[in-house]
This record gives C-alpha cells, sequence and structure tokens, in this order.
C-alpha cells in the first residue's frame, strides 16, 4: 500500500519588492569613500523611493550626502551597498558598457556649475546635437529635435550662441536641453539654480517644471535653496547620509474659491519600521533610550518610559 502524498503548509506569499512600481529605488545604499587613511561614510543606509512623473527635490546640509547620492544615480559613481534601480536598471550590477549606455540614453543629468555642463567652441544646437549623434540618431531628426528642445526651454533664439555669449540662465537652460536630447526618463540636476541670482533660479527652475509636466520627464533635483524646493510637491531631507523627513505640498481650495498651498512634514520609515524622531521632539518629552509603544486604532503613540 503505497504512503499517503505529504501534504506541506502553503508558502507564505512572497514579499513584494520594496518599491516594486517606483521608477527609481534606493534600498539601503552606503557609499564609503576612502581618502588616505580615512573612511567616509557618505551614505549610510538611504532609502527613496520616486515614481514615474514626480518631481523631486532633495535638500540638506552641506556633506549630508546630495550630491554622492545624484552621482550614484546618474551612473557617475558606484555604491559600496545597498541597491539602487533607475527603471530596469540596476546601478550595483551594471558592466562598464552598461554604465555608458546608461548616461547616455536613460538619464540627462545637469550640473551646478554652468560652464561644465556645456563646450565652450560648441553652439546651442551644436551641444544639444551632440549626445545624439553619439546614440547614432539619424540627422534630420537631430536637427528638429535640437530646435524643439531648445525653444520648449524658451532658448530657441540663442540655438546658434556658444556658451560665451549666453547668460547663466540661458546656460544651464541649454544644458537642460543636452541633457534631455536622447529623450531620457528621468533628468537629475544638481543644484541647477546654484550660481544664478533668485529671479533666475525661479525661472529655470520653472523650465524644469515644465520638462517634468510637458515631457513627463522624472526629475530630482537637489538645491539648498528654499525657494526653489518649496515650489515641488515633494521635497526629501536628508541628514548623515540617509532620508530623515520629507514634505509635500497640496493645492487646497477654501470655501470662498482662494486656493492655498498646505505644507506637511512627515518622517520617513525604512523598510524593517525604523522611523527616526527628530531631536526637538525627542528633547521636549525626554525621549532617551526606551520609548513606551502603544497601537490604537489608527495611529501609533510613544510615550517616555514612565
Ligand atoms: N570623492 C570623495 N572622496 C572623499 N570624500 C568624499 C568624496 N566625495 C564626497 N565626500 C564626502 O562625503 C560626504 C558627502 O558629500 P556630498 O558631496 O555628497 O555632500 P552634499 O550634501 O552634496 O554637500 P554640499 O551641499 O556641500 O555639496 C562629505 O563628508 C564629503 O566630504
Amino acid at each position: 500500500m503505497s504512503a499517503p502524498p505529504l501534504s506541506f503548509p502553503a508558502p507564505p506569499p512572497p514579499t513584494p519588492e520594496f518599491g516594486a512600481d517606483a521608477l527609481i529605488v534606493c534600498e539601503s545604499l552606503v557609499r564609503i569613500y576612502q581618502s588616505g587613511p580615512i573612511e567616509v561614510q557618505a551614505l549610510q543606509g538611504l532609502d527613496l523611493i520616486v515614481d514615474s512623473g514626480e518631481m523631486v527635490a532633495v535638500v540638506g546640509a552641506s556633506g549630508s550626502g546630495k550630491s554622492t547620492l545624484l552621482s550614484i544615480l546618474a551612473g557617475i559613481d558606484a555604491p559600496t551597498a545597498g541597491r539602487a534601480r533607475v527603471d530596469k536598471w540596476d546601478l550595483l550590477g551594471m558592466s562598464r558598457t552598461d554604465r555608458v549606455r546608461y548616461r547616455r540614453k536613460a538619464v540627462g543629468f545637469v550640473r551646478q556649475q554652468t560652464a561644465s555642463n556645456l563646450v565652450p567652441y560648441l553652439t546651442a544646437r551644436q551641444m544639444v546635437d551632440l549626445p545624439m549623434t553619439a546614440a547614432r540618431v539619424a540627422t534630420g531628426v537631430r536637427r528638429e529635435r535640437s530646435l524643439e528642445l531648445l525653444r520648449m526651454l524658451g532658448v530657441g533664439d540663442c540655438a546658434d550662441r556658444r556658451p560665451g555669449q549666453l547668460s547663466g540662465g540661458q546656460q544651464q537652460r541649454v544644458a537642460i536641453a543636452v541633457a534631455l536630447a536622447n529623450e531620457p526618463r528621468v533628468l537629475f540636476a544638481d543644484e541647477p539654480t546654484g550660481e544664478l541670482d533668485t529671479a533666475t533660479s525661479v525661472e529655470v527652475f520653472g523650465a524644469m517644471r515644465d520638462v517634468n509636466r510637458e515631457l513627463g520627464v522624472t526629475v530630482v533635483v537637489v538645491t539648498h535653496d528654499p525657494s526653489v524646493s518649496g515650489q515641488v510637491e515633494r521635497t526629501v531631507a536628508i541628514r548623515d547620509g540617509r532620508t530623515s523627513s520629507e514634505v509635500l505640498r497640496r493645492t487646497a481650495t477654501a470655501d470662498n474659491g482662494d486656493t492655498h498651498v498646505i505644507a506637511e512634514e512627515y518622517a520617513v520609515m525604512d523598510r524593517a519600521g525604523r522611523v527616526q524622531i527628530p531631536r526637538d521632539y525627542r528633547e521636549a518629552l525626554a525621549l532617551t533610550r526606551r520609548v513606551r509603544l502603544a497601537l490604537e486604532p489608527d495611529h501609533v503613540t510613544i510615550r517616555p518610559d514612565a
């Protein structure tokens, strides 16, 4: 007589991948720089999710790791550990050839230094043309697309000028056009308005918002400028190489029809459920090593250890 077949309990459903539907995912991202005998942990387990079509500002004190994060996402630098994915590209396991392809086609990058984004002896039109030539785009398409991008960024009339004949704001608009030449899904910009006066910054930032809204390009921009970060719906703050808080802004309409912006600050929780309580909250209630947690029907309370 044969033994009855063994029955095993059904395996637990697989845990969905962190940020499975997102366009950009960083999970426990670490970047350690070795400078001589000193090790600098620029990113210390950073988590970040950006959905397709979002425009996100990244803010934080000097040295908090903003540029390191952007360089990794733009494929310029490689992380030490953790996970980073942009679209279908795994930024840790990427071959050198894939990295070149990624930087050429998948993402666009704009730096703070206006001059370093451009080639001094080329005209605006030729500069936008250059990445397309490298990607072997047909001549007719290149010509049409260069002019279309320059026009969209409000510098159509500068097509035949060289960088020396452009203002700082115009140079950054041309740099954005260059970054968008190969139709990337994401635009990364590291302090793109850092060298500009306030009025010009607002204009350049407005141009990036148009790119986000009209072309559907996802934009991640590092900025120190609070007037600039106040113009996006989502601001992510980085502290000590980790995402610490987020501000989400939405427009509300009052009963009398007036509209106003509501900004709400959120703490960021990582995949393991860790949340950082801001220092002023901890100090106000003398929260130290141990706190009491209680689950209420619609919230969780944290109390000092009595
Ligand atoms: N190539 C490098 N070698 C050694 N240390 C580095 C290197 N690049 C960055 N760091 C260090 O890593 C940390 C994070 O630097 P990062 O430039 O990412 O900060 P940031 O937030 O962009 O600062 P800032 O706003 O001043 O540009 C800093 O302590 C910095 O000194």
